[in-house]
This record gives C-alpha cells, sequence and structure tokens, in this order.
C-alpha cells in the first residue's frame, strides 16, 4: 500500500499548545435545549469524544465547534498552521469555509450530507486537493486511487457514483474525502451511526488507524460508549445541555463520578 501522506511536517504546531481553545460558549433554543457554559482545550493528535444522551446537546455544540452556526456567547480560537491564532467567529464566514476545506475535517453521520452524490468517487476525493490548487489530472488521479486504498475501496470503483456504493462504503469514501488535504482537526458526528455492527466494527478499526497514522486531533459525537471507549482519549459528558463531567476515556467509564454518567455506563453494561 502506498504511504499515507505526511502531514504537517511544515507546520509551527506546538504540541503543548492547544489547537483548538473553547471558553464558555453557549448556543441555546430553550432552557436547556441546546449547550452552555462549555469550555475545554483540544490538543494536536488528541480525540476528545462528546457523548450523552439523545437532546443533550451534543450536535449543537459540534456545529458551534465547527464554526457552522454562532454561539450566543464565548469565544473558540484554532491554532493555524502557521502558529497564527484565528477567532472563528470573528473571522468571515468565507474565512470559516476555507478553514472547513483546507486544515478541518466534517465527517457527517449520514454520508449523503458529507458528499457529492452526482460526481465519481474520484472526484469526490479530488475536490478538497483541487481547492487547495492542485490541478494536474494525474496527481489528482493517484491520490484518489491511493486513498481510496487506504479506506479499503476497490481501485477499480473510483470512477463509480457514490449512491452505487454500500453506506459503508459511502462512509469510507466521505472519510477519504475529508482526509486527503491532511487536515489537523477533523470532527465527526455518529460516524458509524446507521451501519450495521459488522460494518461498524471495521469502520471503527478504520478510523482508529488513521487517526493514529496521521495524528489527527478529533472532536467526536457518539451516543455509542463502545465507540467512544475504543476511539477518544478524553471524554466530554453532556446532559441537558451542559458538561456534567469531563476526564480521560477510561476514567470516566471506569469510574463515573457524576450520578447521570454511571447510569450512562450501567445501561450499557446491563445485557
Ligand atoms: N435548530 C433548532 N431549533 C430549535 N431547537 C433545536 C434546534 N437544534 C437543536 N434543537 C434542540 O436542542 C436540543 C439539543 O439538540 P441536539 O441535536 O444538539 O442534541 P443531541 O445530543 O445531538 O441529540 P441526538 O443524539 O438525538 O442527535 C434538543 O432539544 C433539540 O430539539
Amino acid at each position: 500500500m502506498a504511504a499515507l501522506p505526511s502531514i504537517m511536517e511544515t507546520t509551527a504546531t506546538v504540541p503543548d499548545q492547544p489547537l483548538l481553545s473553547v471558553e464558555n460558549i453557549s448556543r441555546l433554543f430553550g432552557p436547556e435545549k441546546g449547550c452552555q457554559g462549555v469550555s475545554f482545550d483540544l490538543y494536536p493528535g488528541e480525540v476528545l469524544g462528546i457523548v450523552g444522551e439523545s437532546g443533550s446537546g451534543k450536535s449543537t455544540l459540534l456545529s458551534v465547534l465547527s464554526g457552522r452556526s454562532q454561539p450566543q456567547d464565548g469565544v473558540i480560537t484554532y491554532r493555524g498552521q502557521q502558529g497564527e491564532i484565528i477567532d472563528l467567529y470573528s473571522s468571515s464566514e468565507a474565512e470559516r469555509r476555507t478553514l472547513l476545506r483546507t486544515e478541518w475535517g466534517f465527517v457527517e453521520q449520514n454520508p449523503r450530507d458529507g458528499l457529492r452524490m452526482g460526481v465519481s468517487a474520484g472526484a469526490n476525493i479530488g475536490e478538497r486537493l483541487m481547492a487547495q490548487g492542485v490541478r494536474n489530472y494525474g496527481v489528482l488521479r493517484q491520490e484518489a486511487l491511493d486513498w481510496l486504498q487506504h479506506v479499503e475501496i476497490d481501485a477499480n470503483r473510483i470512477d463509480d457514483l457514490p449512491r452505487t456504493f454500500s453506506g459503508g462504503m459511502q462512509q469510507r469514501l466521505q472519510i477519504a474525502r475529508n482526509l486527503v488535504s491532511s487536515p489537523r482537526l477533523v470532527f465527526m458526528d455518529e460516524p458509524t451511526g446507521g451501519l450495521d455492527v459488522s460494518v461498524q466494527a471495521r469502520l471503527l478499526d478504520l478510523l482508529r488507524r488513521l487517526v493514529r497514522e496521521l495524528d489527527l486531533a478529533v472532536v467526536i459525537v457518539t451516543h455509542d460508549l463502545a465507540v467512544a471507549r475504543l476511539l477518544a482519549d478524553r471524554l466530554m459528558v453532556m446532559r441537558r445541555s451542559r458538561v456534567v463531567e469531563s476526564g480521560l476515556t477510561d476514567q470516566i467509564l471506569d469510574d463515573p463520578q457524576h450520578p447521570y454518567t454511571q447510569l450512562l455506563v450501567s445501561s450499557v453494561l446491563q445485557p
């Protein structure tokens, strides 16, 4: 297999400085509906899981963190590739969109929301590279072939439309489309949701491998504690719009402190 692209060799990333700093952000649609008072730092290469029951505010928080919806309160700063500090919501919408297409990625739960269904698998992968200025057809095609291989899709499907792919393949294609441009930070919203258990397991293995090999920082929303256990270094547990507990994944899952987390963990352990 071709080597994965080495990432960020030229970056000014300082490992002991946060990539993303989140200070007291809130976005509420009603009392306890949305997210409020959320603060944390995310470091390069770190995987943060956001867990909690349905309606606790996970997706709202993710959309605020990823620059998709403006918080009513709080500040989010991102340390750019050159070491510059970017205040996410002081930037223009165009700047935020550029960030999402280049240094960031977003893996949607439903691959149809993250893929362009009307163009080939190869074109889906090549799009972000083109946005970064790669124009050479041979280079684009080779990158697409390499990435199909990285996500375990047969290379001879390169010219096929994503709608001819299975759900698991579409999700792997979406991952390739996001990772081809060597993002430093990837947001994922229930990336294994809606897939069969066996397909989920394979996708999780793939994600785990890619996250490690590419040293990606990830914020992943999941209601599945097994997914969180497998992927996340750290967890934030949300309930009714607030973070009720946060810490190292093993610590939280093996010795939950908050009664709600205890309930969440014990409900999974029960047959
Ligand atoms: N655009 C919106 N307008 C009004 N209310 C909203 C909107 N988006 C989310 N909400 C409400 O905010 C609360 C949190 O929703 P959110 O989708 O963030 O929760 P979640 O934890 O991601 O849930 P799930 O796991 O079911 O996706 C819910 O009560 C939801 O109804």
